[in-house]
């Protein structure tokens, strides 16, 4: 368990999916966490579910801990990092888990302090997310351990270089949203096609559950599994035909592109 204090600024989704499991795992203990947050009702809701401490004041946050988790929106990072000008303890670890906001931003903003950009993922609410992190320069091994350490506590981490954050987010940070939905058309198929939508809704979601994990046991391409699949003159091939049709790959590649280009647009 970590004898520094955590300070979470920005109590939201992804804030309060990397707390959770952070005290689930008993990387930190509840009385070493403090979280800042505008709205009363989501402070009164963190404190009596999580027992953090709870603050409306950032600079409460900053002045009292030994690592900062910033999880608020990237269009009010600028003002959150002025306010925090000068109150931060030396060696203070910046974990910033904003999308598009760069190293160089964040090492502008606080001068003092190593700083680590991050990009999480909601999975990381049930610790099934994926992370990716890349270090600023006055980052040392013991600072990557302490971010690393928060980071597996809710799911798995890689460490890449900068430049390809803005991809990162593009695939597994805004991820989520595309399977979502995907699920969701499954789920629609199968209730166009007549069944109940309890049942569609649970054959849809269990077969990409299903999917993931055998692709991730068996070590199979992908490419491989869609061909063991497809009978010759079957069923699959001619639903693959549709979605082919439809730009369905396509789709899923721009989308991909489309994000990382506006998280690279929201650091500007
Ligand atoms: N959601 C996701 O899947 C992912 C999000 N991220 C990043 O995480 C960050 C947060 O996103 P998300 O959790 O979805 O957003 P949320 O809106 O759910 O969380 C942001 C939280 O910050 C609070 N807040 C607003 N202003 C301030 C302030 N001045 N000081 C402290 N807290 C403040 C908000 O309160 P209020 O609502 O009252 O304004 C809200 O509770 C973003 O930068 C995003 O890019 C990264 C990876 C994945
Ligand atoms: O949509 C967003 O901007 C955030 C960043 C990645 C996932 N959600």
């Amino acid at each position: 368990m970590s004898e520094f204090k955590l300070g979470l600024i920005g109590g939201g989704v992804m804030g309060e999916a990397l707390l959770s499991g952070l005290l689930a795992k008993r990387i930190y203990a509840p009385e070493m966490v403090m979280v800042s947050d505008p709205s009363g009702d989501r402070r009164e809701f963190l404190s009596q579910k999580y027992e953090v401490g709870v603050t409306s004041d950032n600079r409460e946050v900053a002045a009292a801990t030994e690592v900062v988790l910033l999880a608020v929106k990237p269009q009010i990072f600028d003002w959150v990092a002025d306010d925090l000008k000068g109150l931060l303890k030396p060696g203070t670890i910046i974990i910033s888990i904003l999308a598009g906001v760069t190293l160089f931003k964040l090492e502008r903003a606080f001068r003092e302090s190593p700083v680590i950009r991050v990009m999480p993922n909601t999975p990381a609410t049930v610790g099934a997310g994926v992370s990716a992190l890349a270090a600023g320069s006055s980052v040392e091994p013991t600072h990557i351990k302490r971010a690393t350490e928060i980071l597996t506590a809710v799911g798995d981490v890689v460490q890449v270089p900068e430049y390809l954050m803005d991809a990162v987010t593009g695939l597994s940070g805004s991820g989520p949203g595309y399977v979502a939905i995907m699920i969701e058309a499954l789920t629609d198929g199968g209730v166009a096609a007549g069944l109940p939508r309890a049942i569609a809704s649970k054959l849809a979601l269990d077969t990409v559950w299903g999917t993931a994990q055998l692709l991730r046991e068996s070590q199979l391409h992908p490419a491989e599994l869609k061909d063991r699949v497809t009978s010759p003159g079957g069923t699959t091939i001619a639903g693959i035909a549709e979605l082919e049709a439809a730009g369905f790959r396509s789709a899923l590649i721009k989308a991909v592109k489309a994000a990382g280009d506006r998280s690279r647009e929201l650091g500007s």
